[in-house]
């Protein structure tokens, strides 16, 4: 298995940030509240969610790909298998079915087997990315 051992000590935290449609008011909300962190890492978004983010905040060096559905939780997934994140945050919809369930299923899979930092919920986003910058940077400004 890969690891990340090959990746700059100084490069800044590479994330995924991915939300389900009834949570992506959610999660911008929630990039804007973190701001002072995340200015600090690097992204890339599933399509939508991604180009909402960026739309809020223009100045997060976020890149966007495709969809969820269209296969943009699959790039992500590869991306995981290829040591190319160091976190998922995921907001994820538990009340609503979804037709690309199982590339929901099959990132999540890959976020475990990979032991990535991941985080489904806002608390624990809240908790999942102090904890990646406190690791990286041995503070955090909050
Ligand atoms: O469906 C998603 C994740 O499973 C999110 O995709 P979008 O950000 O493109 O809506």
């Amino acid at each position: 298995m890969q690891d990340n051992d090959s990746k700059e000590d100084d490069a800044p935290l590479r994330i995924a940030l991915v939300a389900h449609d009834a949570k992506k008011d959610d999660i911008v909300d929630w990039v804007g509240k973190h701001l002072n962190l995340l200015r600090k890492a690097t992204f890339v978004g599933t399509g939508t969610t991604g180009g909402r983010i960026k739309k809020a905040f223009p100045e997060l060096d976020l890149t966007p790909l495709f969809s969820g559905p269209l296969g943009g939780d699959q790039q992500i997934g590869a991306m995981i298998a290829e040591g190319k994140l160091d976190g998922l945050i995921f907001f994820v919809d538990p009340l609503s079915p979804m037709p690309h369930d199982v590339d929901v299923k099959a990132l999540n899979r890959l976020a475990v087997v990979y032991d990535l930092p991941m985080a489904q919920s806002r608390r624990s986003a809240n908790m999942i990315i102090r904890g990646m910058m406190m690791e990286k940077y041995g503070t955090i400004d909050l």
